[in-house]
């Protein structure tokens, strides 16, 4: 297939299906807009959406949904127990860290730097100012779990599972896409690495000096994420044909897509892997704060085992596979390591 795309960033998506994709638009970008509802209803219907969504993939790699099926009220949930952990005293909050092994649990202040695992050249940033907690799928392993908030497993098992069936759908969408058949990604998510975590960023007096964000400039890891952001804003993407930084709004009932590494590099850059950052909005400050920020990102990550190597339909005579197969672990754990540091 390898439609020759004209990567203009910018580029006005076809309004053909005026009620499905709209766009929001500052003064320079845009971001589509997608409504999911009816493709849950038909084919052929999700088809025609596919197309859009192929040619927003080869641009921007980012795009916002609404009309998808996970409850509201589970999200509201999932701020809420996720907000009252984070505000637990530390000695509780560590309860649960990461290693090599389990790369899951919690992160504080300055144990992470996103920018290190996207650009080694990076390393005059300093870590990303967030606190962070994750979990892996129920099958992998028995998750730790810390001991509070008590309804913290329920609720937040019950976000994954939420989500895990709308990337069941997203993943039909980006195989129609690409022109494979819908299912042609059930096989390679069956025993599915996707991870929840959320995100904290709390709140401060003083600007943060230059060469710090709350998350730094980084491309996601895996095929894409399904990313929950809070009315605070400071989530920005960047414009790869002229470095500029643009703005993803606050929507309400709505989740931010963004391809990762792994998609692109499956689709053999056909598709891209958007850098993105989370900055602190200057006229968000209450009472001389800066506000704290509150997001849920769920990483959909593909079989520990699969091989990743070009997707049939993205290679071509003229476009032969650019880059060697690889264990779709592997390709998660170089990246996880470069930015936690974390070599144990
Ligand atoms: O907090 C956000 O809005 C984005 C976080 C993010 O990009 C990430 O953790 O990969
Ligand atoms: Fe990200």
């Amino acid at each position: 297939m390898m439609i020759k795309s004209s990567k203009i960033f910018y580029k006005v998506f076809y309004l053909k299906h005026l009620n499905s994709i709209s766009q929001y638009s500052t003064k320079n970008s845009s971001i589509p807009i997608i409504d999911l509802t009816k493709s849950y209803e038909n084919k052929k219907y999700r088809k025609e959406l596919a197309e859009q969504i192929d040619e927003i993939c080869q641009n921007i790699g980012f795009f916002i949904i609404t009309g998808h099926l996970i409850d509201e009220k589970i999200q509201n949930d999932m701020i809420n127990i996720s907000k009252e952990f984070f505000h637990l005293p530390l000695t509780i909050k560590r309860e649960i860290t990461g290693s090599k092994d389990y790369p899951y649990g919690y992160n504080g202040l300055n144990d992470e730097n996103l920018s290190r695992g996207y650009n080694h050249s990076s390393s005059y940033l300093l870590p990303d100012l967030k606190e962070s907690f994750s979990i892996g799928p129920e099958h992998e392993g028995k998750i730790r779990w810390p001991s509070k908030p008590l309804l913290m497993s329920s609720i937040w098992l019950n976000y994954y599972k939420q989500c895990h069936n709308l990337s069941k759908h997203l993943y039909k969408l980006f195989a129609l896409a690409l022109n494979l058949d819908e299912h042609w990604f059930d096989n390679k998510i069956n025993e599915h690495r996707s991870a929840l975590r959320s995100l904290y960023y709390p709140s401060f007096s003083s600007s943060l000096p230059e060469n710090q964000y709350r998350s730094s400039p980084h491309t996601d890891y895996g095929a894409f994420t399904i990313l929950k952001q809070d009315s605070i804003g400071g989530l920005q993407v960047q414009n790869r044909l002229n470095n500029k930084w643009i703005d993803v709004p606050f929507i309400d009932n709505s989740f931010v897509i963004n391809l990762g590494d792994l998609m692109s590099r499956w689709t053999n850059d056909h598709w891209v892997s958007t850098p993105h950052r989370v900055i602190t909005p200057l006229n968000n400050k209450i009472n001389d704060l800066y506000s704290s920020r509150q997001s849920i990102a769920f990483f959909c990550q593909i079989n520990p085992n699969e091989i990743v190597t070009c997707i049939p339909t993205c290679s071509s005579i003229d476009k032969p596979p650019k880059y060697p197969p690889i264990k779709s672990w592997d390709l998660i754990m170089q990246k996880y390591l470069s930015s936690t540091q974390k070599n144990y």
